[in-house]
């Protein structure tokens, strides 16, 4: 179910199969998965085809010699950007080396206006994998540069060289990276190619297991996204059925001058199946939403909120009523979401932080970055730096499960759980999406739907949305998040329909 591990998980795994297997087996497995995935990136006659192959110090550059002598042998015109060891470098690197010096690819001295000037069909980085230790500086960074200028497909052994492979962030303050157009990762999946930077640096990713024995992969506490973790609740419904069976969402927001952010969220858990939905504002109610007069719109001071799945925060501001409401909706009994102000109003409050970590019902909750540092008293900075820590981290301290979001999103329970959403684009980076995602989700409890699955399902389907509105145009410029709704509801019952019973 699509493990991800970290550098230190994948290092453990290496050395275990090492120490079952010839020496150099692994290495020469990458090279030849290397190659593989850059052969389908060529044209079926390799003759013509013009290769910059980037060998940095260590063994992912051993990866990369390797690739280099696969390709050579295979025709390919290939040419080697060597960057020497500063000590000795490993056995199966040095053998590597002698392979790609005794093929036909032709080593060559750095000079950046021959990377620039030549007509590449495919560039290879292997400068650096997992043992990354700072930034890319001076020729390096350079070459990666001149590598991020050129316009033909570049093909990133391992991950792209300058991206931390835990966190996805690029290391180094302004740091850079190699943008690749496709990622052929070794030994297990890895989260930075998946999160913050890794999406547009890692580009289309494969993964190759280089054959080691099932027996050395432990269970991973990291996975990506995945239909099969919620869709055993995905189910069709009866026809012996009313809308009392489909559960009440109340959604708690909209101070003066902020109406519409409840109302997107009521309309989003309204089209997500709710069986009533209630938008409840602070002040001053509307009498109705005129574009989903479905909707019953109240004062939230009169509504019984053990009466409802809540939804708090959209516009909800951070006045005393509001944080009074809060506090109201802790303790009711319920399933609870908290989103946006509902967040800030957390942070400020130790209390009402005591008081949702302590609820027999656990919550989620939808920070986006920078919601998140609030809670977590750091900045948008660390939590980017650490989007799976800070997510795990926010998790286990509120008891909450929680859906960090941006490119990547992160939902961590509180027991360490974690998972990495793979859907979605640009198009959501727009006002009211978090909104709609928070109704969603809503429905999803209110259907009774644990929180864990909800949450897994809401973040996939608010993200596929978003991918299928883009692949017919709608977007990603310009796309609202009300489009966003419809096209949910459509995803939904797709899925219903396929998986559903
Ligand atoms: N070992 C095997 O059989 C297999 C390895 N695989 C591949 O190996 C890499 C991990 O290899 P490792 O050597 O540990 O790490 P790297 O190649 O990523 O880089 C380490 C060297 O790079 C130097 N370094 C680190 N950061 C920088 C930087 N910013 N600028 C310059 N140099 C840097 C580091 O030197 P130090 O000075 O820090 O000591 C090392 O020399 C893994 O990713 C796989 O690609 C195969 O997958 C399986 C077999
Ligand atoms: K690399």
């Amino acid at each position: 179910m699509n493990p991800l591990y970290s550098s230190a998980e994948i290092r453990a795994i290496e050395h275990a199969a090492a120490a079952a297997l010839p020496d150099g087996v692994l290495m020469q497995r990458a090279g030849q998965a290397g190659a593989n995935a850059a052969l389908d990136l060529l044209p079926f006659s390799t003759s013509k085809a013009k290769v910059l192959i980037l060998a940095g110090p260590g063994n992912n550059g051993g990866d990369a010699l390797e690739t280099a002598a696969h390709l050579a042998y295979a025709g390919a015109q290939v040419t080697v950007l060597h960057f020497p060891p500063q000590s000795a470098p490993s056995a199966e690197r040095a053998a590597a080396m002698r392979r790609a010096q005794t093929s036909d690819a032709r080593f060559a001295d750095l000079d950046l206006a021959m990377v620039a000037g030549t007509e590449w069909m495919l560039v290879v980085d292997g400068l650096f994998g997992i043992g990354l230790q700072r930034p890319l500086a001076g020729a390096l960074r350079e070459l990666a540069e001149a590598v991020n200028g050129l316009k033909c497909s570049v093909l990133a052994l391992d991950l792209p060289s300058g991206l931390d492979a835990d966190t996805g962030a690029i290391v180094g303050l302004d740091g850079v990276a190699i943008h690749a157009t496709h990622t052929i990762t070794f030994i297990g999946n890895k989260p930075g190619l998946h999160t913050c930077d890794g999406r547009d640096y890692a580009g289309l990713v494969d993964v190759s297991r280089l054959d080691i024995d099932a027996s050395h992969f432990a269970p991973a506490r990291l996975h990506l996204n995945d239909v099969k973790f919620f869709s055993r609740h995905l189910r069709a419904r009866r026809h012996n059925t009313h809308k009392g069976s489909y559960g009440s969402v109340a959604v708690i927001g909209g101070a003066r001058g902020m109406s519409g952010a409840p109302l997107l969220a009521a309309r989003a858990a309204l089209n997500s199946g709710a069986g009533r939905v209630y938008a409840l504002f602070v002040e001053d109610p509307l009498p109705c939403d005129s574009g989903q007069p479905e909707l019953m719109c109240r004062l939230a001071d009169d509504f019984d909120l053990g009466a409802a799945t809540l939804v708090i925060g959209p516009g909800l501001s951070a006045s005393r009523h509001a944080s009074e409401l809060l506090e109201r909706a802790i303790a009711s009994g319920g399933a609870l979401l908290a989103d946006a102000d509902a967040l800030n109003l957390l942070a400020s409050s130790p209390a009402l932080q005591t008081a949702l970590a302590q609820r027999q019902a656990s919550s989620i909750l939808t920070p986006h970055p920078l919601e998140a540092a609030r809670l977590l008293g750091s900045t948008i900075t660390d939590v980017q730096a650490d989007r799976i820590g800070a997510a795990r981290k926010l998790a286990a301290s509120l008891n909450a499960h929680v859906v960090l979001k941006g490119s990547g999103t992160v939902i961590a329970a509180p027991n360490g759980d974690a998972v990495v959403n793979t859907t979605g684009n640009p198009a959501l980076a727009t006002a009211g999406t978090g909104d709609v995602l928070s109704g969603l989700c809503g429905a999803l409890l209110a259907q009774g739907w644990p929180l864990w699955e909800a949450a897994l399902a809401g973040v996939w389907l608010h993200g596929m949305a978003a991918d299928v509105l883009v692949t017919e145009g709608t977007g990603p410029i310009g796309l609202t998040a009300g489009e966003l709704i419809p096209a949910i509801r459509v995803a939904l019952n797709r899925m219903v329909q396929h998986h559903g019973r």
